[in-house]
């Protein structure tokens, strides 16, 4: 297949309710959507950048920097059989995970389409359903928490993980077991707050029966997380240190973690995230889907690839309305029971863009063309 024409929309969605980590505040949703033509097909692909480099080094500007002047570029100078050329194409320039999965996973959607298979078919995905749970960021009180896991519980999430930083920690998560007991499925993400110096503190986490912790420490760190796995009891789980296959393959060499959180855009694709998940498998090591607050394509990228066999553990992919009250697809992603989405069985994604959303939401969007000069318009971002 050859790529004649690609469009990046930049986006912006105010989200229903703030989500604050360990890393700071978020109001709205801003990423980048792609489009990648040939023929009379197009495919769908997002990024998952933040509008801030807290999580990782990119954020928006970043991957359209990337896009425009390397990826985009690449990709028309070549033709391909199979979206896993796509990351071996892009494999000589260092990093920029997220800018390549952008764009690497309309050309996945892309494919699966002209060849009339679901992504999930076309990913080797064997789930008709998936599991998930819910990520519930950092609340101003306690109680406030507690009301939120409640209605999370009541809603039938399957996993519910709370977000602590130092300060938010032993107290919360002690409160959780006390009001809704042993049995909830109950995780913690520390998005890299803590240091070896708060051993003791992780250890008191040990009396809670967590699935698992996930990234404690550093987000460049694999050699102190497996120093801390040694002396807990509950899992460790690697989110923001595994970019790469290799990276993951290290981690669980050193005894690092013993769960992975894989998301599509940190490893640089679904060709990635796929290889990652077969590692994992081999070893022994269960995955999960995690979450970047995807828009409905992100979010329809994440089914494809939890419906593969070892993403045994429910994953952050909770329904649209979660976060926003209007989404890029229609109908909005929805459990087909609770805590549980369906893997669509339609072409590509399996679900329709909703075109009016996107342009109440657009801030800028600009066309490539294989042989012509690109278009841009630029919406006066309000
Ligand atoms: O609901 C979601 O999409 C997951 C939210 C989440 O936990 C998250 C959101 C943004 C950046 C990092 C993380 C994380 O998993 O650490
Ligand atoms: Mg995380």
């Amino acid at each position: 297949m050859k790529i004649e024409r690609v469009d990046l929309q930049r986006i912006k969605i105010p989200l229903t309710a703030p989500f604050v980590t360990s890393m700071g505040l978020e109001t709205h949703k801003e990423c980048i959507l792609v489009r990648a033509y040939s023929g009379a097909h197009v495919g769908f692909g997002e990024s998952v950048a933040m509008d801030v480099p807290v999580y990782n080094e990119e954020d928006v500007d970043t991957v359209w920097y990337m896009l425009e002047k390397y990826l985009i570029p690449q990709l028309f100078s070549r033709e391909i059989e199979h979206p896993d050329e796509v990351s071996q194409i892009f494999s000589w320039m260092r990093r920029n995970q997220m800018a390549k999965s952008a764009l690497e996973g309309a050309v996945w959607d892309l494919y699966a389409k002209m060849n009339g298979m679901s992504l999930s078919q076309a990913l080797g995905g064997t789930r008709k359903t998936i599991d998930v749970g819910v990520s519930i960021g950092i609340e101003p009180t306690i109680d406030k928490l507690l009301a939120r896991v409640d209605g999370f519980i009541r809603d039938g999430y399957k996993k519910i993980k709370v977000k602590i930083k130092p300060g938010f920690d032993v107290e919360p998560i002690r409160a959780i077991r006390h009001t809704f007991g042993p049995d909830v499925p109950l995780m913690a993400d520390a998005n890299s707050a803590y240091t070896l110096a708060d051993i003791d503190l992780l250890k008191q986490l040990d009396d809670f029966g967590l699935i698992m912790i996930e990234q404690p420490l550093g987000h460049d760190d694999i050699i102190d997380h497996a120093t801390l796995q040694r002396e807990l009891k509950t899992p460790i789980c690697l989110d923001e240190s595994i970019h790469t296959v290799e990276d993951a393959r290290k981690a669980i060499e050193l005894g690092s973690c013993r769960i992975i959180n894989i998301k599509i855009g940190r490893v640089g694709g679904l060709s990635n995230a796929k290889k990652l998940h077969d590692l994992c498998a081999a070893k022994g090591v269960p995955v999960w889907c995690g979450g970047m607050q995807e828009v409905g394509i992100g979010r329809a990228h994440n089914i494809a690839i939890a419906s593969l066999a070892n993403f045994t553990i429910p994953g952050d992919t909770s329904p649209s309305h979660r976060y926003f009250t209007e989404d890029v697809v229609t109908p909005m992603i929805d459990f087909v029971s609770p805590g549980v989405l369906a893997v669509p069985t339609g072409a590509g994604i399996g679900y329709t863009i909703n075109e009016a959303a996107i342009l109440r939401a657009l801030v800028q969007h600009k066309s490539y063309y294989a042989n012509q000069e690109s278009t841009t318009t630029v919406i006066p971002n309000w």
